[in-house]
């Protein structure tokens, strides 16, 4: 596998594959945590339709496909927020999230973004804090509040239980007028568990956590950016047979 980030996948001409949902952090990057350039030229080579489902916050996978030359389709915040094709789907109760949040800062606990907070700054749904911070106390108003606490290893979330990447991914699917059935799927977190149980097939990377493992149909021995392309040459490969 080429790590020239200029090289193509080769993809022959009239090629039939598969839509992805790829997750973005751990999947899309580097182990330092930057994207991996190779994503610019392999996302607009492909040829069916590449929904990102993230759990960071709308913006940051909006400038992904904007700066990557994609259509927007991406899902944000766990699901709280489907972007597809101009559609705009906004899940889940904001109002408790935020409540939930107040109640940790008032016992003194941190988010830890610093005063700009650009990570939680446009989040509509969820609320996002520093692996830095105090999990235990999240875990308790997330407990107190009815919320599910979410470590991606990124970030801790708070999240309203009925809001998913794997709901996200049937609503994305709808829009594009596919089986949810019909995507594969790659991720490396317990945040991409319910997107593996909607996609037709699940890849979960070398660096994913037990979650992620347990919930993929295959585990892969590469991780991060060489891992998501294995697959998708594997992808390549298969309509070639
Ligand atoms: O926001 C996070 O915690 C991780 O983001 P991801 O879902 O793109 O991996
Ligand atoms: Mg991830």
């Amino acid at each position: 596998m080429t790590t020239d980030p200029s090289a193509g996948l080769d993809i022959p001409s009239g090629a039939d594959l598969p839509p992805l949902a790829l997750d973005i952090d751990g999947t899309l990057t580097t182990p330092e945590h930057t994207l991996d350039p190779r994503v610019f030229r392999v996302l607009p080579e492909w040829p069916a339709p590449v929904v990102l489902a993230t759990g960071k916050s709308f913006p940051y996978p909006i400038a992904l496909c904007h700066f990557a030359g994609i259509p927007e389709r991406v899902i944000a915040e766990n699901g709280g927020v489907v972007c597809v094709d101009e559609r705009v789907r906004i899940e889940g109760d904001a109002e408790r999230v935020a409540a939930a949040a107040d109640a940790f800062r008032e016992r003194g606990g941190e988010l830890g973004w610093g005063d700009a907070d650009t990570v939680n700054r446009w989040r509509e749904t969820e609320v996002a804090a520093r692996v830095t911070a105090d999990e235990a106390l999240l875990r308790e108003v997330a407990e107190e509040f009815d919320l599910a606490f979410l470590d991606t290893g990124y970030a801790y979330h708070l999240t309203d239980p009925d809001v998913s990447k794997g709901n996200g991914l049937r609503e994305a699917a709808s829009v594009l007028e596919r089986e949810p059935s019909s995507f594969v799927a790659v991720g490396d977190s317990m945040n991409d568990a319910s997107t593996f149980a909607v996609a037709g097939e699940s890849y979960a990377l070398a660096n994913a956590d037990e979650v992620a493992r347990d919930a993929a149909d295959v585990v892969l021995d590469t991780g991060y950016m060489d891992g998501t392309l294995a697959v998708l040459a594997d992808l390549i490969e298969r309509t070639e047979a």
